[in-house]
C-alpha cells in the first residue's frame, strides 16, 4: 500500500522518518519552518523516494490530497501549538493531523478536544528510537479515535520496525493514550539508564575495573537475560576512546546528565496518580543531583565518606552480584511503569492492551529489550495481574538474584558509592513483599497532630483516638 503524508518540521527526527516514509513507497510532501532544511533533505536524500518540497503552509496543504495526512515533529510544547494554529485552519473536515513529538500527554488531551470540535482527526502519537530509529523502524505509539487510526495505522505500521512479523505500532487508545505511553516509556528509559550508570560505577569503584573492560562485561550481559538495546550502546560507549586524548571517552566527558522532561513528567503524573514509580524518580533527581555542580563541589571539600576501602575478594563473583541487581532493579523499572500505565489507563478511561505495547516495545524504541517478550506474555495470560513481580517467571527471576542484590546494594551503602536506583528498587520489593508496614504509624501521627482519622485491622469504619484527652476513641 503507497500512500500520501505531508511531514512538517524536518530537523533529525522528521527528516528521518520522511526518508523512512519514502523508502517505503508513499509520497511525501516536505515542509519546515525555515526552507533551508527542506532544500537540504531534498538535496542530501531526493532520489531515495517520492518527495514533493513545498516551502509555505499555504502550499503545504494545498499539494496534499484529501483527506490530508500531515505528521508534525516539532519541538513539544509552545511551537506544536504554532504548528497546529497555523495549519489548522486551512484544513477541511475529516483531515488527520498527527503529532509525533514528545508532547505532554495533557496537551495531546487539550488539542484532540479542539481539533475534533473542528471535525478534524488528531492523532498524538509516541514515536520512539531517536535518529535511528526513525529512519529504520522506529516504535510508534499513536493515541486518538479508531477512525483516525483506520485512515493513518496502515501508513504508521509500514514504516515501524518489525519484530517476529509484526510492525511495533499499535492503536494505543483514544486522545492521549499514545503520548501518555510514550511517557512512561521515557521514564522507564530513566530508570534503566540510571541502572545502567550505577552497575558501571560499581564495577568501576568496587574492583578499580576500566571503562573498556566494563564495556566488555556489559557486552557478555548482553547475551543473557538483560540483552537489550541499551545495555549494547553502553559497551560501546565504555568501549569508545576520545581521539583528542586517547582517554576513555566517558572520563572526558562532563558527569551532569541533562533532561528534557519526559522523565520529570512521569513522575509529576505518577504523583497525580499515587503510582510509586520510585526507580524513575530516583533516576530522575540522579539527573538532577548531577546537575547541582556548586553544592557537589562544596560538599567534596567538607563531607566525609565511611574511609573504607572496598575491598572484594572474588570479583566474579562481584560482577554476577551486580548483574543481578541490575536485572531485578530493571524488573522494578518496568513493573513501576507498568502499574502507572495500568493507573493511569483507568484514571483516564482509555483501554490499553498492556500486552500490545510491550510487543511494540520489542523493536525500534531505546527500551527495546528482549524480556518485552515475558512481559507481553504474562499480560496475556493473566490480564488482571496487579504487579509484574508477582508473576511466576519474574518472582523467580528476582528471588534468584535477591543475594546479589542485597550484598551490592549493602556493600554500596558500607562504602559511600550512591546507588538510588538499585536501593529503592530493593526498598520497593521489600516494601510490597512486607506483611506490615510502619504506614500504620504515620496514620497514628496523623491522627494525633490533626484529628485525620484511621482505620482498625479488626473492624470497618474511620476512628479518631481523643489524644488531647483521656485517650478515649471514637467512631469518626
Ligand atoms: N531527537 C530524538 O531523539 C527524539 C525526538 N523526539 C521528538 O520529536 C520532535 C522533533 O525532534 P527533533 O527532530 O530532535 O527536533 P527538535 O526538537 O530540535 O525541533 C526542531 C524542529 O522544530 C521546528 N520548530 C521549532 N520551533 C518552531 C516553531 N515555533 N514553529 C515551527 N517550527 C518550529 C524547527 O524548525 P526550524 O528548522 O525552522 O528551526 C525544526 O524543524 C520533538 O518533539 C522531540 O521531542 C522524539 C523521539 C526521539
Ligand atoms: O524520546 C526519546 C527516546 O524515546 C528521547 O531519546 C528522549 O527525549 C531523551 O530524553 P532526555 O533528553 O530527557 O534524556
Amino acid at each position: 500500500m503507497s500512500d500520501q503524508i505531508g511531514v512538517t518540521g524536518l530537523a533529525v527526527m522528521g527528516a528521518n522518518l520522511a526518508r523512512n516514509l519514502a523508502r517505503h513507497g508513499h509520497q511525501v510532501v516536505l515542509h519546515n519552518r525555515s526552507q533551508a532544511r527542506t532544500d537540504a533533505l531534498v538535496e542530501a536524500h531526493g532520489s531515495e523516494g517520492d518527495f514533493v518540497p513545498t516551502g509555505s503552509v499555504a502550499d503545504f496543504v494545498q499539494t496534499l490530497q484529501r483527506p490530508r495526512k500531515i505528521i508534525i515533529m516539532v519541538k513539544a510544547g509552545a511551537p506544536t501549538d504554532a504548528v497546529i494554529d497555523e495549519i489548522a485552519p486551512l484544513l477541511e473536515e475529516g483531515d488527520v493531523l498527527m503529532d509525533g513529538g514528545n508532547a505532554l500527554f495533557t496537551d495531546t488531551v487539550r488539542r484532540t478536544e479542539a481539533l475534533t470540535a473542528q471535525g478534524l482527526h488528531f492523532v498524538g502519537t509516541g514515536i520512539s528510537g531517536g535518529e535511528e530509529g526513525a529512519l529504520n523502524g522506529p516504535s510508534i505509539m499513536p493515541g486518538g479515535s479508531a477512525e483516525a487510526y483506520e485512515l493513518v495505522g496502515p501508513l504508521l505500521e509500514s514504516i515501524a520496525a518489525v519484530v517476529d512479523g509484526e510492525p511495533c505500532c499499535t492503536h494505543v487508545g483514544e486522545s492521549g493514550a499514545g503520548h501518555f505511553v510514550k511517557m512512561v516509556h521515557n521514564g522507564i528509559e530513566y530508570a534503566d539508564m540510571q541502572l545502567i550508570a550505577e552497575a558501571y560505577d560499581l564495577l568501576r569503584q568496587g574492583l578499580g575495573m576500566s571503562p573498556a573492560e566494563i564495556g566488555d562485561v556489559f557486552a557478555d550481559w548482553n547475551t543473557g537475560d538483560l540483552s537489550s538495546y541499551l545495555i549494547e550502546i553502553t559497551a560501546q560507549v565504555l568501549r569508545h576512546t576520545d581521539a583528542e586524548t586517547g582517554a576513555p571517552f566517558v572520563d572526558v566527558v562532563v558527569d551532569e546528565a541533562e533532561q528534557k522532561g519526559t522523565g520529570r513528567w512521569t513522575v509529576q503524573s505518577a504523583l497525580d496518580l499515587g503510582v510509586p514509580v520510585s526507580g524513575i524518580a530516583e533516576a530522575v533527581f540522579a539527573r538532577a543531583l548531577s546537575g547541582h555542580r556548586e553544592q557537589r563541589r562544596a560538599a567534596q571539600q567538607v563531607l566525609p565518606g565511611p574511609g573504607t576501602t572496598w575491598d572484594i575478594d572474588d570479583r566474579d563473583a562481584f560482577v554476577e552480584s551486580v548483574r543481578q541487581a541490575l536485572y531485578a532493579s530493571k524488573v522494578v523499572a518496568y513493573a513501576q511503569g507498568f502499574d502507572q500505565i495500568t493507573q493511569g489507563a483507568d484514571q483516564y478511561g482509555w483501554d490499553i492492551d498492556r500486552a500490545a505495547l510491550a510487543r511494540i516495545w520489542r523493536g525500534g524504541c531505546i527500551i527495546r529489550a528482549d524480556f518485552l517478550d515475558r512481559i507481553a506474555q504474562v499480560f496475556t495470560d493473566e490480564p488482571d495481574v496487579t504487579t509484574l513481580l508477582t508473576n511466576d517467571y519474574f518472582r523467580a527471576a528476582v528471588s534468584a538474584g535477591q543475594e546479589g542484590w542485597r550484598q551490592v546494594v549493602a556493600g554500596a551503602a558500607r562504602n559511600g558509592v550512591p546507588v538510588p536506583g538499585f536501593g529503592s528498587a530493593l526498598s520497593y520489593y521489600d516494601g510490597l513483599r512486607a506483611e506490615r508496614l510502619p504506614a500504620s504509624l504515620i496514620q497514628g501521627l496523623r491522627d494525633l497532630f490533626g484529628a485525620h482519622t484511621y482505620q482498625r485491622v479488626d473492624k470497618e469504619g474511620s476512628f479518631h483516638t481523643m489524644w488531647g484527652e483521656d485517650g478515649r476513641e471514637v467512631p469518626a
